[in-house]
């Protein structure tokens, strides 16, 4: 699965990029109220611009993506020098409030995210195949302390993928059991058949 995604990027097949910044989140993302300073986490982050979008709002982001090539294209196509080291077994990006870490999503771990309040999800959650989308929904509970809020734009389709089709009933059972999640938008059929949908989530507290 790994090599499928280091093998795409070094091949350019990377359809699921977007030149702009996703329309959903410069619409939903303000209504989350996510206090300006707090840290985004973008997992499974490729090279998307809706980092620089949330970064030139005052949101820190650390994002995470397996493959070298987006990281070092993100850096070159932004502005501003670019500090590189090595944490916990990832070799990290930083440009200005961006740091990019280069590794497995599953391997970061709780004590590395200390600074997260936040989480932006597009195109991850649906990336993985069905038994992998559930680690990744609990490993995202891990990851976030109670009250933090994100956004996650899933995807409906035709059997196939990636990406894979996430429906409703799947969004609740793999995030209720952690998250309050509210369901904000279903975009208009696209005219590949896929459709997106736009979700927010609270982290919930122990006791709630
Ligand atoms: C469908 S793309 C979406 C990228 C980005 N979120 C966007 O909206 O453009 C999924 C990305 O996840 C990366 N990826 C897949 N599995 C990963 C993992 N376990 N840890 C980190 N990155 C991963 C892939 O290399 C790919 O860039």
């Amino acid at each position: 699965m790994a090599d499928d995604w280091l093998k795409r990027w070094h091949e350019g097949r990377i359809g699921f990029h977007r030149d702009h910044p996703h329309p959903a989140l410069i619409r939903h993302w303000p209504a989350l109220k996510v206090r300006a300073g707090t840290k985004v986490l973008v997992p499974l982050c490729g090279k998307s611009l809706d980092m620089r979008w949330l970064a030139n709002r005052d949101y820190p982001v650390l994002g995470i993506e397996l493959a070298e090539t987006a990281i070092e294209q993100f850096v070159a196509e932004g502005r501003g020098d670019v500090t590189r080291y090595h944490q916990d077994g990832f070799d990290v990006c930083r440009q200005g409030n961006l740091e990019l870490w280069c590794g497995d999503f599953f391997h970061f771990h709780i004590d590395q995210a200390a600074e997260i309040g936040a989480f932006y999800d597009r195109a991850a959650l649906i990336a993985l195949p069905e038994a992998t989308r559930q680690r990744y929904a609990f490993h995202l509970a891990q990851l976030m302390p109670p009250g933090a809020r994100g956004l996650l734009i899933s995807l409906t389709r035709d059997p196939g993928g990636p990406p894979y089709s996430v429906d409703a009933d799947e969004v609740h059972a793999l995030f209720d059991p952690n998250f309050r999640v509210t369901h904000l938008e279903d975009g208009e059929p696209e005219a590949n058949g896929f459709r997106e949908c736009v979700w927010a989530l609270e982290r919930r507290g122990p006791l709630t």
